[in-house]
């Protein structure tokens, strides 16, 4: 029922069958001076000046990639579909931030069909055409169609509807978005105004617009390129709302792509930074009683029948918001992605850039080596494999619930969008935040659009607030945590990643058993530390919820709504740390590969007991000594990263056209590329600059004029 999206992990359903494939290898770096820049240059053999921090690893890199992507098919699939892009001029994205937004939005759909062209040449399976489109970097309608359309109509279509409308969208015959959100409101679903009125004389339902503030205002695709929306709205019949359900309603002509009549559409606007999501038509849409016959309601959930009666089928109603539950999910692994991007940026340059410390004209410090840049940046890189792992444990739970559902069991459905919701949101925070630090992290040259970092910032940090505004989304998390403590009297125990609140008695009074620095590395002593803090900031919101005294429940939730929301946090980081020592648990196969993991669930266990020492001091579970000893192991393990910081980015196995990032480059070189990059701005065109006569000569020479008369 929540046949959203497929896990493309698995999947080999091909779009065409044939495996025809070409190889295609990592392009030489040839450093291409421009002319006017850099005469004194001259070309430069490839070098890796990265090659000294390579032969540091204590790991075999092959194998951590391995472990990176989830399975050797995993790397070979994703390393031929980099390359494939890498290797394509259309899939050029170095000038991207220079466009003007009529330019990028056209580069996007010349991209995506390329894409397309591409997939349907080559006959990818579809977890190729996935890669592919990743590889490509660009937002665009597609992934609104891909993610959302297409899963909406699996999720809440009939077996009927499914047949009708998929195969038209698997062909792009019909190109869909998702219109959910108004003007006037989007985390509040069961807020939106659009109407949907069941008219038994013609057997259509009228889509209307009642209000401004009931214009669909955000959807992407939807400003230029959709024909088609799946479209929430409150369904009325005989008289009676009967709250959100979904329809799918035709936007445009699939002839000229006017709108269709009452129909109104257009974009919203320019968004934040250059290039980054402005390549996304994220757009307004207005309904004038638009007619649309009675089948184009999703029904699966619910139906209208023929003389305009409402049946709900015996499933819960929030199934209705399984599209939003199957794209949090894959938003967790992109958060993996993103994050890595970043601090493979800033852990590569971090090694070539040197400042200070030079002694007898010797070479300066890598600024690697700064205590402080350690501190700052490793947790950031144990992070990104924290995230890469949880995000595959949950896709794993994701598709075990969608399982389920379609054997009618509803019972892990709670688990699914607490796990959903609450990942979503700490990851994407915590992304977020990361790839700004990482930019700091690089100094002066991450400010520049060439560093890749101001891009990637741009177009990642909305999703903090779409498919759910991180804030919303953990409030969701604590009414379930709040749910389940209030069960914790009457004996009901609860289960997946809540059992360990059946531990209450146990977890509610005991005390770390630390005494050294190292004790700190048996993950029991950090598993105890981290279900005492969630379970006892739990209880404590609880039992100050109950404690507000004459207010009701919901009154209490709302006062201790700021609590609430670090309790969920809590509760997320815990389960990011059992999956971490979950997987470190495992085989795992390769030279070092596993100590090299279990460092890194060390640091970011460590680091988050470091940074929210407050949260686990406040509970009791370990004393003011204990956290000090945490910090002094984090310090150690530092400095057990440090030479292999270089090798464990490189696992991330991303071509430099992903990374899109003079600073990140692979060989290391980054000052000529710097230089390089300079001269492409279009203010390097002229030597002259546009305005010189107009403005700057006629007030040079004003001043020169008052200085002669002097
Ligand atoms: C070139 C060719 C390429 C070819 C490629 C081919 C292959 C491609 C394959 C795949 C491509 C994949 C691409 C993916 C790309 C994705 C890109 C994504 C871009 C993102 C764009 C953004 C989109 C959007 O933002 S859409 C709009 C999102 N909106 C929201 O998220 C709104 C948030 N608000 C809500 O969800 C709800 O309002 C709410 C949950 C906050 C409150 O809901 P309400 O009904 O009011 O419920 P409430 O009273 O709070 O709770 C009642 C009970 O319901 C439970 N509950 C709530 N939600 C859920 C749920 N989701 N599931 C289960 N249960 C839920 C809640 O716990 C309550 O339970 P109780 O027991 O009654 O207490
Ligand atoms: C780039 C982008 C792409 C998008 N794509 C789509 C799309 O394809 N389809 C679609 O339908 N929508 C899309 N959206 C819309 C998106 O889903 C909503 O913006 C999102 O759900 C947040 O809702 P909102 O804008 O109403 O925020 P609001 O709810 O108005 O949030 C404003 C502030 O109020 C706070 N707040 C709100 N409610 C509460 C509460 N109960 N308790 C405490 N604090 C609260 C929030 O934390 C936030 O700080 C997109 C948005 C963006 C930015």
């Amino acid at each position: 029922m929540w046949r959203g999206g497929s896990n493309t992990r698995t999947c080999k359903r091909r779009f065409f069958s044939s495996p025809t494939r070409s190889r295609h290898h990592r392009p030489p770096y040839i450093c291409r001076l421009h002319s006017r820049g850099s005469q004194h240059l001259k070309a430069m053999a490839e070098v890796d000046h990265l090659a000294a921090e390579r032969a540091t690893a204590r790991f075999d890199v092959e194998e951590m990639k391995v472990a990176w992507a989830g399975s050797r098919h995993a790397v070979h699939v994703a390393d031929r579909m980099a390359r494939l892009v890498a290797s394509d001029p259309v899939f050029r994205k170095d000038n991207r931030t220079m466009l003007s937004r009529k330019e990028l939005f056209k580069d996007t759909l010349r991209k995506a069909a390329h894409a397309w062209k591409r997939i349907v040449e080559l006959r990818l399976t579809e977890e190729e055409a996935d890669l592919l489109r990743q590889y490509v970097d660009q937002p665009g309608y597609v992934d609104l169609h891909w993610g959302m359309f297409v899963p909406a109509i699996k999720g809440q279509g009939t077996e009927e509807q499914q047949h009708k409308w998929l195969p038209l969208a698997y062909k792009f015959q019909i190109i869909g978005c998702y219109a959910q959100t108004e003007l006037g409101h989007g985390s509040n679903v069961q807020g939106l105004e659009t109407t949907a009125t069941f008219d038994p004389k013609t057997d259509e339902f009228v889509i209307h617009s009642p209000t401004l503030t009931s214009s669909k205002w955000w959807p992407g695709g939807l400003g230029k390129a959709s024909t088609h929306a799946v479209v929430y709205a409150r369904l009325i019949t005989e008289g009676k709302d009967y709250g959100i359900h979904g329809f799918i309603v035709q936007l445009r002509s699939l002839e000229d792509h006017s709108p269709l009549p009452g129909v109104t559409l257009g974009d919203i606007g320019g968004k934040f930074g250059s290039g980054a999501y402005n390549s996304m038509d994220n757009g307004v849409l207005r309904f004038d009683h638009v007619r649309i016959p009675r089948d184009q309601m999703l029904m699966r959930l619910s139906q209208v029948t023929r003389e305009g009666k409402y049946v709900h089928s015996n499933v819960p109603k929030q199934l209705l918001y399984g599209t939003m539950v199957y794209v949090r999910q894959s938003i967790v692994a992109d958060a993996s992605k993103a994050l890595s991007r970043a601090v493979c940026i800033a852990v590569r340059y971090s090694a070539v850039r040197k400042q200070f410390g030079s002694q007898d004209g010797g070479p300066e410090t890598q600024v690697l080596n700064y205590k402080t840049q350690q501190s700052r940046l490793f947790p950031l890189l144990a992070s990104a494999y924290a995230f890469r792992f949880v995000g595959d444990w949950l896709n794993w739970l994701y598709t075990d619930v969608t399982q389920k559902l379609e054997a009618k069991d509803f019972s892990t459905l709670q688990e699914a969008h607490a796990c959903t919701a609450g990942l979503k949101a700490v990851t994407t925070s915590v992304t977020a935040d990361a790839i700004e630090e990482c930019r700091k992290l690089c100094g002066g040259h991450g400010y520049l659009n060439s560093s890749g970092l101001p891009e990637l910032f741009a177009v990642y940090v909305p999703a903090c607030t779409y498919e759910g505004d991180n804030v919303v989304l953990l409030l969701q998390v604590a009414r379930i945590l709040m749910k389940t403590v209030s069960q914790l009297a009457s004996g009901k125990q609860p289960v997946g990643t809540m059992a360990y609140m059946g531990k209450v008695q146990y977890l509610m009074q005991c005390k770390s058993a630390v005494s050294s620095a190292e004790d700190w590395l048996n993950p029991d002593a950090i598993q105890e530390a981290f279900e005492a803090r969630a379970l006892r900031m739990a209880v404590n919101c609880a039992q100050n919820i109950s404690q507000a005294a004459s207010q009701e429940e919901a009154a209490g939730f709302y006062e201790r709504s700021p609590d609430l929301l670090e309790a969920a946090v809590a509760h997320i980081q815990l389960i990011i740390v059992t999956k971490f020592i979950e997987k470190v648990h495992q085989e795992i196969p390769g030279h070092g590969v596993k100590e090299q993991l279990q460092a890194l669930c060390n640091v970011y266990a460590l680091y988050i007991l470091h940074k929210h020492l407050g949260d686990f001091l406040a509970t009791g579970c370990i004393t003011p000594r204990q956290g000090a000893l945490a910090n002094e192991q984090l310090g150690k393990l530092y400095a057990q990263v440090r030479p292999n910081a270089v090798a464990l980015v490189d696992a991330f196995n991303y071509t430099d056209h992903y990374l899109g990032s003079v600073l990140g480059r692979y060989d290391g070189d980054v000052y000529p590329a710097l230089y390089e990059e300079a001269w492409k701005d279009p203010l390097n065109e002229t030597v002259v600059p546009e305005g010189y006569h107009e403005y700057l000569r006629p007030l040079i020479k004003q001043q020169q004029l008052k200085l002669s008369r002097l």
